[in-house]
């Protein structure tokens, strides 16, 4: 599989899957660290992708994405964003809002890194 198809495989198999630097138990940034304490205070499992394990999909995903930075959360298809909105989205309630709107939040493999 090309990377494009790639990402656009586990996007879509993954209703919550965040794009980061380390993983949530050893982040390697502090924004992949911010992202993953306000999913852990939502208390909400998803499926992330150790971009520093993949230098093709880090070089890749920003150009289909159309944004340039990590972490990257996409939820049910979509870019929400990066870490500066998860937080605003975080505040403001949006989020938990968005979370509580996945009614297949069981599903989510907590880790597609390894496979
Ligand atoms: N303001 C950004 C901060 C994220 C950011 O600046 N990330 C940089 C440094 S970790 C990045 O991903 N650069 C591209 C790269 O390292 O591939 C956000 O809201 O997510
Ligand atoms: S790795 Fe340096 S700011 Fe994220």
């Amino acid at each position: 599989m090309n990377t494009i198809d790639e990402i656009k495989d586990q996007i879509a198999n993954n209703p919550i899957i965040l794009y980061m630097k380390g993983t949530p138990e050893f982040p390697n940034c502090g924004f992949s660290a911010q992202a993953v304490e306000i999913l852990s205070i939502c208390n909400q499992q998803y499926a992330y992708i150790d971009i520093l394990k993949f230098p093709l999909i880090r070089k890749e995903l920003p150009k289909y994405a159309n944004w340039p930075t990590f972490p990257q959360l996409w939820i049910n298809g979509e870019l929400i964003g990066g870490c500066d909105i998860i937080v605003e989205m975080f505040k403001s309630g949006k989020l938990q809002i968005l979370l509580n709107s996945i009614s297949s939040k069981k599903n989510n493999k907590n880790n597609i890194n390894n496979k």
